[in-house]
């Protein structure tokens, strides 16, 4: 179950600025669920809740198992919406270490030739059996011209052609739309296989598509679980939209208000890459028409020992969004040392897990105390239900809170300034 508290955000806002928005937030939601508002031919991300295709996650979750015995490693080529999804959840819900099943690793989201040679080198090494790595790929590119994933994805090709002279076709999975672009006339040449990405879900908002749920099923994640628990969380919303239009409200009236930044935190590093989906999803979202409140991420206690000086007594421009979880499977107690000699004892008998909590809270009264308006968001536990409970919630979260700034959730007209830049740097015609 996720909670949201929005107490210590609320004490900064007066009562009228707080009720206007509230009124907003209100019509805001009826515009997603009327199909009213702008950019509303993408809601496609709710409609795969409200009829879900049982069928693609059984294709899905049966490719998965079949690779997960083969391979050694899995590249999952792609980059902002097409990859970030299944990092976060990947992360939030693996291991720090060594995690059973294929090693997953991230390629196509930048452009560094470095990253490709020490990729491929890696790859060259036998593995444990001393045996050549068993490698499959998947790119994922819905427009499918997406430079830094395909030129990537050029180069990982030529090298599995190589490696694999015998059955390179049926060791890429090509995830793109239906029809159209670059990827799928690969497809058609190879026999490659495919996933489609529906054309009414943009990227930031398919993780929930196979997208994300292949190479979350890759790595050995019940995929049921997260969709269908998303699938919850949207029936839950639709009857009582009362947790999102308060979040959105409070979130649109603090940027009423001159908050211009929302830092994105948590005490947990394996949610770390889950801020990063976030901060697509709201940035790209948002961040149009000269509006929205920029989406930083920061990871805590580290990052308190960095930028925390900052968020504590810096420009007053910010809010805070603290992702919490309430319990930890894994914990280590501290014990107690005869000796003492570090010092520590008086911390002998509690995890490490309730001494983040209280680093957590007090950070959050530390903050409050600097004037920084905080909501928290907290998950009773890691798990793919609470995962795919979150996901769901923040996509709405995400388009109510946009339609009260007046924008377009939908749509990153932005984004194409630096392609038409750099396309032109490059010389293509
Ligand atoms: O899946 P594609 O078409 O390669 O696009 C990747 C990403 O690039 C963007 O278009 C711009 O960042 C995102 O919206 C999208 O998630």
């Amino acid at each position: 179950m996720i909670e949201i508290n929005t107490s210590r955000a609320k004490q900064f806002l007066s009562e009228d600025r707080f009720s206007q928005a509230y009124k907003q937030a209100e019509k805001a939601f009826e515009l997603v669920q009327q199909r009213n508002g702008e950019g509303t031919e993408w809601l496609g991300w709710r409609d795969l809740l409200a009829d879900p295709n049982d069928a693609i996650l059984e294709q899905i979750d049966s490719l998965a198992t079949n690779i997960r015995e083969q391979a050694d490693v899995f590249i999952v080529c792609g980059i902002g919406g097409s990859y970030l999804g299944a990092r976060a959840v990947i992360e939030a819900l693996g291991s720090f270490f060594g995690n059973d099943g294929p090693e997953i690793i991230f390629a196509g989201h930048h452009m560094s030739g470095k990253y490709l040679k020490d990729l491929i080198g890696y790859l060259d090494k036998p593995n444990k059996e001393g045996e050549p790595k068993s490698v499959f790929v998947n790119v994922i590119s819905k427009s499918g011209t997406t430079l830094e994933t395909a030129l990537s994805f050029r180069v990982l090709r030529k090298w599995m052609t190589e490696q694999f002279p015998e059955d390179v076709d049926d060791r890429i999975i090509c995830t793109t739309s239906k029809e159209g672009g670059a990827l799928n006339e690969l497809i058609d040449q190879h026999g490659y296989k495919k996933f489609i990405i529906p054309d009414d879900v943009g990227g930031r908002f398919s993780v929930l598509t196979p997208v994300g749920l292949f190479p979350i099923a890759v790595a050995g994640i019940d995929i049921r679980t997260l969709f269908y628990e998303a699938v919850s969380k949207y029936e839950e919303l639709e009857e009582d939209a009362e947790q999102i239009i308060d979040y959105a409200a409070t979130k649109y009236a603090l940027f009423d208000d001159g908050k211009t930044l929302d830092v994105l935190t948590t005490f947990e590093p394996q949610l770390e890459a889950l801020g990063g989906w976030l901060q697509q999803l709201l940035g790209e979202s948002e961040g149009k028409q000269g509006k929205g409140m920029f989406p930083a991420t920061a990871t805590y206690s580290t990052d308190l020992h960095s930028i925390g000086q900052f968020i504590q007594q810096g420009t007053r421009n910010m809010m805070e969004t603290f992702i919490t979880v309430k319990s930890e499977e894994k914990s280590i107690t501290i014990e107690e040392l005869p000796e003492n000699n570090d010092g520590l004892n008086y911390l002998s008998g509690k995890t490490f897990h309730e001494i983040n909590t209280q680093a957590f809270r007090g950070t959050l009264q530390a903050h409050t105390d600097g004037d920084v308006p905080s909501i928290v968001v907290s998950l009773d536990k890691l798990n793919a239900q609470h995962i795919g409970e979150f996901i769901y919630f923040y996509e709405l979260l995400t388009a109510v809170y946009c339609y009260c700034l007046g924008v377009n959730p939908f749509n990153q007209p932005g984004v194409e300034d630096y392609k038409r830049e750099m396309y032109q740097l490059l010389g293509k015609h």
